[in-house]
Formats: C-alpha cells, sequence, structure tokens
C-alpha cells in the first residue's frame, strides 16, 4: 500500500502497526535530520543567522513562484482564516526554503518576526538545522517538527507542520507549513497543511488541463469533483502527462512510475476507445476498471479543438463549443485551423471590449505592435494571450517578460540570453534569452513602463533591427516576434519626465487598446456569474445572495479581476453545499471597506447604476457621519472616501479609535492603517 505521502506499508498492517510505523518513521527522520544540522557546522546553541536574503534575491524568488503564488493564494487565505485567533502563522515557501509569503495573528507576528518567519527568510536546514520547512522539503514529504525537535534552541518555542508542494509535472516548488506556539500543538494541524496543499496542487491542474485530456476518476462516484478526486492527464495519443496526489495514490504508483504508463496500460482501453465512450456525453460518468482491478467512474474533459479543458476555465465556453463537441469526432489529428476563437471568449458583453476585440481583429495577421492599457488585473495579459490565440503564430511560444517582477541586474541576461562564461556566476551552458525563445511566436512585454531606461535603447534596435546579441557572443541572431506590451503607467507622462523614450514608445504603440476597469464594465453581473460557474464547476451550482451582488456592484474593485477573481475563489469554498455566497462568506477586510461606502442610492456609480435600480440599499453607516455631501461626489475615489469617513467619525468621537471604529462598524486595526493618512486634528 502507497499512502499519499507515498510512503510504502505492508497491505495487511492493522491501523495501530501503520501508526507506530509512522512515528518510528517520523524519528528517523528527525533524527537524520539533526545530524546532518550538526554536520552543517550550526550549533543549537547558535543564534539563528536571520539575515534576510535581500530585495533583489526575494524578488528574484517571487518572481521564480509566481505559478505557485498564484495558485496558493486562495488556499492560504482560507487556511488562515480556519485558524485565525490560535497564534499561528501560515508560511509559503520556495523550494529551497526561502519564505515567500506569510500570514498570521497579530500577537503572533510580533513575536514569530524574532524568528523570522517573513518573506526574504531562509529555512533550510543549512541555515535553521532541524525545522518542518527545512527537513520536509529535504526529505520531499510531510513532516512535524514540534518544540525540543528543532535544532536551534531560539526556535523550540514552536511546532511546525509542513508539507511540500509539487508542479502538475511531479517538481517539487515550495512547501506550505503552519507554525504555531508549541503550546498549542493540535493534532489535526498536519491534516490540515495536508489539505491546503491537495487545494493547491490540484488548482494548478487549471495550467495543464488544457495540454491534454483530463481524466477525473474515484472508486465513489460522488467524490469527483472534491478534494480527493483523482486527476490524470494524458495526451492526445494517449501518453501520460501527469497525475495528482490523489491519482497517484488510487494508481498506487509513484508520479516517476506513472510516466513509463500510457493511458490504456492505466485504465484498460485504448484512447479511441475513451473518445468514442465520451462522444456526446462529455458530463456522463464512465466506468472504467484501473490496471490494479479496482473500478472507478470517470468524468472526462475534451474540447472540440483536441484541446482539452478541466472546465476551471474563467472564460465564458461559446454555445457551440458543446455543440460541435457532439457532432465531430474527438479525434487528436484536429488540425488548429478548427480552433475557437480566444478572443471571442473574452466578448462577454461589454461594449468597451467588443470595441476593443474588434479593432484588434483589423489588425490580425499584421505583426503591428499592439500596447494594451488598463489598471492592474483588467485582464492585460489574458487579452494579450488571446491575440496570440488568434493569430498564425499561435502554435509557436508566447514568452511573457514582466519586466516589473525582474531584478533590474538580470532583465538584461533575461531578455537577450547570455552565452557560456559571459561573467562570473553565468551558467555553464548559457542561456536562451526570452526575446530569442519567442521566436515564431509572441513577445508580451507586461509592465514595460518599469523597463530600466538603460535597457530601452538595446530592446528599440531589437524592435528596429530584428536581431539580438546574447551577452559575451559577438555575433547578431535573426529573430521573428510579434511584439505585444502592456502597462498601467502613464508612458506620455513618463516620457515628459524623462523616464521612457519616445522613440521606444512610439515602436510600441502600432494599435493602443485600453481595457476598462471592472467597475466600468457593464457585463458586471455576466462575468461574476462566469467565474463562480468556473469556480464550481464540479460541485453544484453556486449564486450569490441580492445583498452580495447589490455590495459588489457598489464596490470599486481596486484589484478588477484578480480581485474578484481571489475573492469568489474563498467565498464559493466557504459557501459549502449552501448553494448561495451570502454576506458571511465574504472576508472581513472587504466588509470593513464595503461598511464606510455609501449605499447605492447616494452614490452614482456609473458603469452599475442601471443594474441596481431594483435592489436594496444596504444598511448606510455614514448616516451619522456629519458633513455627508464632502464624501459622495462621484468622483470621490474609494481610497478618499475611506479616509474621508474615518477622519469625520474620529473627529466626531474626539479622537477615540474604538468608538470610532464601533460607529463604522470596522475594526480599530482599520483605522490604525491608515493612521499615516489622517490629519493631525482628528486626534484632538
Ligand atoms: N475577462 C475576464 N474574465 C474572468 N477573469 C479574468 C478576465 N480577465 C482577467 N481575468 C483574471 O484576472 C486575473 C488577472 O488577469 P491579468 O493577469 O490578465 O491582468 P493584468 O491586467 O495583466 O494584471 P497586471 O497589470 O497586475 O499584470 C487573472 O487571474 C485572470 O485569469
Amino acid at each position: 500500500m502507497i499512502t499519499q505521502d507515498g510512503n510504502h506499508f505492508p497491505q495487511r498492517a492493522s491501523f495501530d502497526t501503520v501508526v507506530d510505523m509512522a512515528n518510528e518513521k517520523r524519528r528517523v527522520l528527525i533524527a537524520d535530520s539533526q545530524l546532518r544540522s550538526s554536520s552543517f557546522g550550526i550549533k543549537s546553541s547558535d543564534k539563528p543567522e536571520f539575515s534576510s536574503a535581500g530585495r533583489g534575491v526575494l524578488a528574484h524568488a517571487l518572481d521564480e513562484s509566481r505559478f505557485l503564488l498564484q495558485h496558493a493564494a486562495a488556499a492560504m487565505q482560507t487556511l488562515h482564516e480556519q485558524i485565525s485567533n490560535t497564534h499561528s502563522m501560515v508560511v509559503l515557501t520556495s523550494a529551497n526554503g526561502l519564505v515567500l509569503k506569510s500570514l498570521g495573528d497579530i500577537d503572533f507576528l510580533e513575536k514569530a518576526a524574532q524568528v523570522a518567519l517573513a518573506p526574504g527568510f531562509d529555512w533550510s536546514e543549512k541555515i535553521n538545522g532541524t525545522n518542518a520547512i527545512g527537513t520536509a522539503l529535504r526529505e520531499e514529504q510531510s513532516m512535524i517538527v514540534h518544540g525540543g525537535e528543532h535544532f536551534m534552541n531560539a526556535n523550540k518555542f514552536l511546532t511546525c507542520a509542513c508539507a511540500p508542494i509539487s508542479d502538475p509535472y511531479g517538481r517539487l516548488i515550495g512547501a506550505l507549513d503552519l507554525t504555531s506556539d508549541y503550546r498549542s500543538f493540535q493534532q489535526h494541524t498536519m491534516a490540515l497543511v495536508k489539505m491546503s496543499v491537495q487545494m493547491i496542487e490540484n488548482h494548478m491542474f487549471e495550467d495543464i488541463s488544457s495540454k491534454g485530456v483530463v481524466i477525473h476518476f474515484h472508486a465513489r462516484a460522488e467524490f469527483i469533483g472534491t478534494l480527493v478526486d483523482g486527476i490524470a492527464v494524458f495526451s492526445a495519443d494517449g501518453r501520460f502527462l501527469s497525475a495528482n496526489r490523489s491519482a497517484q495514490f488510487q494508481l498506487g504508483l509513484s508520479f516517476n512510475a506513472l510516466s513509463a504508463h500510457t493511458f490504456s496500460s492505466l485504465f484498460g482501453i485504448p484512447m479511441s476507445r475513451l473518445y468514442a465512450l465520451c462522444r456526446g456525453t462529455l458530463t456522463k460518468l464512465h466506468s472504467l476498471c484501473l490496471y490494479n482491478g479496482v473500478t472507478v467512474s470517470c468524468r472526462v474533459d475534451i474540447t472540440s479543438s483536441g484541446q482539452f479543458f478541466t472546465g476551471q476555465e474563467i472564460l465564458p465556453k461559446p454555445a457551440i463549443d458543446a455543440a460541435s463537441i457532439t457532432r465531430e469526432p474527438l479525434s487528436p489529428s484536429l488540425t488548429p485551423k478548427s480552433k475557437l476563437s480566444t478572443l471571442r471568449y473574452l466578448d462577454t458583453g461589454d461594449a468597451q471590449i467588443a470595441a476593443v476585440i474588434q479593432k484588434l481583429r483589423l489588425v490580425r495577421g499584421r505583426d503591428i505592435p499592439i500596447m494594451i492599457l488598463g489598471e492592474t488585473g483588467t485582464g492585460k495579459e489574458l487579452m494579450a494571450q488571446a491575440i496570440h490565440g488568434d493569430s498564425e503564430r499561435s502554435s509557436a511560444p508566447f514568452v511573457c517578460v514582466n519586466c516589473a517582477s525582474i531584478p533590474e541586474s538580470l532583465i538584461e541576461s533575461e531578455l537577450f540570453g547570455y552565452e557560456s562564461g559571459a561573467f562570473t556566476g553565468a551558467r555553464e551552458k548559457g542561456v536562451i534569452g526570452k526575446i530569442q525563445q519567442a521566436n515564431g511566436g509572441t513577445l508580451f512585454l507586461d509592465e514595460i513602463g518599469d523597463m530600466p531606461r538603460n535597457l530601452q535603447a538595446r530592446l528599440l534596435r531589437v524592435l528596429q533591427e530584428r536581431r539580438i546579441s546574447p551577452l559575451g557572443a559577438g555575433r547578431e541572431i535573426a529573430v521573428d516576434i510579434s511584439i505585444l506590451c502592456a502597462t498601467n503607467k502613464n508612458l506620455k507622462e513618463m516620457i515628459a519626465c524623462g523616464e521612457f523614450r519616445q522613440d521606444l514608445y512610439y515602436r510600441l504603440n502600432g494599435l493602443v487598446v485600453r481595457l476598462p476597469a471592472l467597475r466600468e464594465r457593464t457585463d458586471f453581473k455576466f462575468v461574476v456569474s462566469k467565474i463562480i460557474s468556473s469556480l464550481s464547476t464540479y460541485s453544484k451550482p453556486v449564486d450569490l445572495s441580492d445583498e452580495v451582488m447589490e455590495m459588489f456592484q457598489r464596490y470599486q474593485w481596486p484589484g478588477n479581476f484578480r480581485q474578484l477573481h481571489n475573492l469568489l475563489r474563498t467565498a464559493v469554498v466557504m459557501s459549502g453545499d449552501t448553494g448561495t455566497i451570502e454576506r458571511l462568506h465574504l472576508p472581513d477586510d472587504f466588509l470593513e471597506e464595503i461598511a464606510v461606502l455609501p449605499c447605492v442610492d447616494t452614490f452614482d456609480i456609473p458603469a452599475v447604476t442601471g443594474a441596481l435600480t431594483n435592489t436594496k440599499p444596504a444598511i448606510n453607516p455614514f448616516a451619522n457621519v456629519a458633513n455627508v455631501a464632502d464624501i459622495t461626489k462621484p468622483a470621490a475615489r474609494l481610497e478618499e472616501v475611506t479616509t474621508l469617513a474615518i477622519a469625520q467619525m474620529l473627529r466626531q468621537h474626539k479622537g477615540n479609535v474604538s468608538s470610532a471604529a464601533k460607529a463604522l462598524g470596522i475594526s480599530r486595526n482599520t483605522i490604525y492603517r491608515k493612521k499615516h493618512q489622517l490629519p493631525a486634528d482628528v486626534w484632538d
């Protein structure tokens, strides 16, 4: 028998025997780790070396871990909410043990700061000796390290449970850890961490699902679509691509062992038979027999284009999708020409978006550089992917360079690449730069406004001459790329201040399109329902209560789609089987912000008023605030409105934070967070 951790146990071991073996195994692993720690030259009395890795290293690690961070955010938040007020912290690290993100209780955060659980600190065994993060990463299995089991005395007040995280290709990419004061040790902590890791790993399948045939399976049909759903992905011709933890567990094979298998060797039928079985019945469950004799229920996700989906996409599926699936044979040999437009997926009923898509279609195939403008999270990158997906270049690479997240010192080598020995520390074989990687396809320069000034000239040359010279190469390489870029900065202002080259600007802006902010979109309700249905594909449909929809429409969504997506992801999980997202499923910080907004009948929000006419106004927290007229100007920004309301209430309560917070229905912390923005007279 193989557990979900990959541990091997004899088939007929009793439960007690299994527990004893697990404990014994943990003791052995801790003892091994203690020996390793000594061999690293660390002493238990040493003060931990808690010098932060530095902004450059952290920025690089954050950039490299974007995929992990993106998929871990919601699970971390949910775990954090589950353990709030238990003096604990949730910590996400890279595969090297560098803390990328931590969430925790304020009181414990202060204590934890002394042992540096903040981003940028290194918890590998080499630095910290035996500890759950370092040891779990070293052993590639979940670990509890409790109190005195920590190698360093300074860490002995902690109890930590950590589980490693693998990407859909079976590569270790990080770890999730829950750390508390050792006195608050809970038996179920490890289970919570493992469940969160399973959520993160399953969520990552969104990204790989478009690359193959996705099989969801479980011996119990009702578990399909839940956390323990087995997910395995195969290429169109049946080669194994990926499997989540539950699939590995059910199949009794590790990721590496599965790599030698095919669909038919595991599920007992050839791929062509699967296609025939699924024709016209994609949502139906099929019964298949695994190679080990276990019968499982399966659901298969396949798209008409020979590409496949998990149902987790955020984009609407056009009605013809389903129809063509039932009509056409699901043959892997379909040519890219039958591919549905990806731009069309983004056209969800907003007039501004429709106009943008129309313009983009007019320049399709002309390799005209396109500049996408819009606030953060408005979908610029998604639009860039859609432009590429609709172009003749769609079978070649789409390479994204985020100019803001690459440290300035690395951006040149990242873009242009280098040859072996180009500089000290360069990799032996050299590195192919992103521009060359995009050859034949599309290079997307995200956050172009953050491109360092000295590299702007080099980039301009590439755009003019379509040639690059990698560092240390002494030769030029021709490249054939289509250029897209995006920014939320005002490049014209940057040009006026001398921060952005005018000639580069004109090279990049063959066509400029601006994406509307979420609050301006007239298809708001539609996109909300689309996102919800993508998030709740496997459970029963989820709705928003009228009250929540009213709040959503009143809110300004400074983080746009990204913020909406994250909020809904957690809300869908929290709403469980109730089928409706209610106020109690929304995060406190959102409720606090919405509480200080005037209700809809006092505010004129252009894009949503039409949709709001029949909605119930929320209780207006401004009812007691003097001088409401100041803050109800349509142009007032969310941040200003919030600050002004807090200032007015503080004046009214003579600087008493508790009373003002109570009157506004927000927490004292929210007021303290805004302290630096408040005028001095509010405290008098
Ligand atoms: N039309 C849409 N419908 C649903 N979700 C969307 C839509 N557009 C974007 N998203 C989601 O919102 C998130 C942010 O999108 P994206 O990264 O494309 O935005 P961006 O404008 O490039 O952000 P930034 O400026 O911060 O880089 C992603 O998770 C994306 O899937």
